[in-house]
């Protein structure tokens, strides 16, 4: 299913969640890109969201670790995203993980107004528990992805995000200096 299409209820349009989830690298952000890209090729009107806190590869624009970009609004809170102009039509939201618990609710009055929402983020944060919003959005979303990456050990299919360098601090910046990817053996292997 290529997600482009718009549901139809009584006529007119509704909205609707898609999640796409997975470990680091596994190809959540390409893939939000390539939904949102469609989206405006079918002329709609596309907004896209990150945290402001995720300046990783550039102040605005949700960029992936292939350097495919798109333009963004960095926003500080979820409910900034509502303030978003009245013809919008689909928003997309990168890095979903990093925001507050309002994000549901917030994504949740959006498809009520008949706009799509599409959001990437991390399931699992380097601990391997629940990350911030995700679980609840996964739980309300219509759709949910989950993509893999390549584990980093033995090439299966990595589900976890591992941690190489030492912090405990659930929220640190980083890509490959910092993580690797890895599958349920190896991760839990410690290392
Ligand atoms: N171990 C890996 N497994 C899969 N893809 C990887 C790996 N390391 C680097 N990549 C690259 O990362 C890209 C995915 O980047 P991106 O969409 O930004 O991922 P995510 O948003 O899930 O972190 C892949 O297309 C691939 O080129
Ligand atoms: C696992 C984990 C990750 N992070 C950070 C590291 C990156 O900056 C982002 C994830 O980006 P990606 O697009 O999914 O590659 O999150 C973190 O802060 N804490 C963690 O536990
Ligand atoms: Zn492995």
């Amino acid at each position: 299913m290529l997600f482009s299409e718009q549901n139809f209820r009584r006529g007119e349009f509704s909205g609707s969640i898609e999640v796409i989830c997975g470990s680091m690298f596994s190809g959540k952000t390409e893939e939000l890109i390539r939904r949102l890209k469609r989206a405006q090729i079918a002329k709609l009107n596309v907004e896209i969201f990150k945290p402001k806190t995720d300046t990783r590869y550039d102040e605005t624009a949700v960029v992936s670790h292939d350097l495919n970009s798109i333009p963004s609004t960095p926003v500080d809170s979820s409910s900034a995203i509502l303030l978003l102009g009245t013809n919008t039509q689909v928003v997309g939201i990168d890095e979903a993980q990093f925001f507050d618990d309002e994000l549901p609710e917030v994504c949740n009055k959006l498809a009520l107004k008949g706009i799509r929402v599409v959001i990437a983020g991390l399931d699992m944060d380097f601990l391997g528990k629940p990350f911030g919003p995700m679980p609840a959005l996964m739980a309300i979303a219509e759709h949910v992805t989950k993509v893999n990456a390549v584990c980093m050990q033995c090439g299966s299919p990595a589900v976890y995000s591992y941690r190489t360098v030492a912090s405990e601090a659930k929220v640190l910046l980083g890509e490959k200096e910092s993580y690797e990817p890895r599958c349920r053996a190896c991760y839990h292997a410690l290392g």
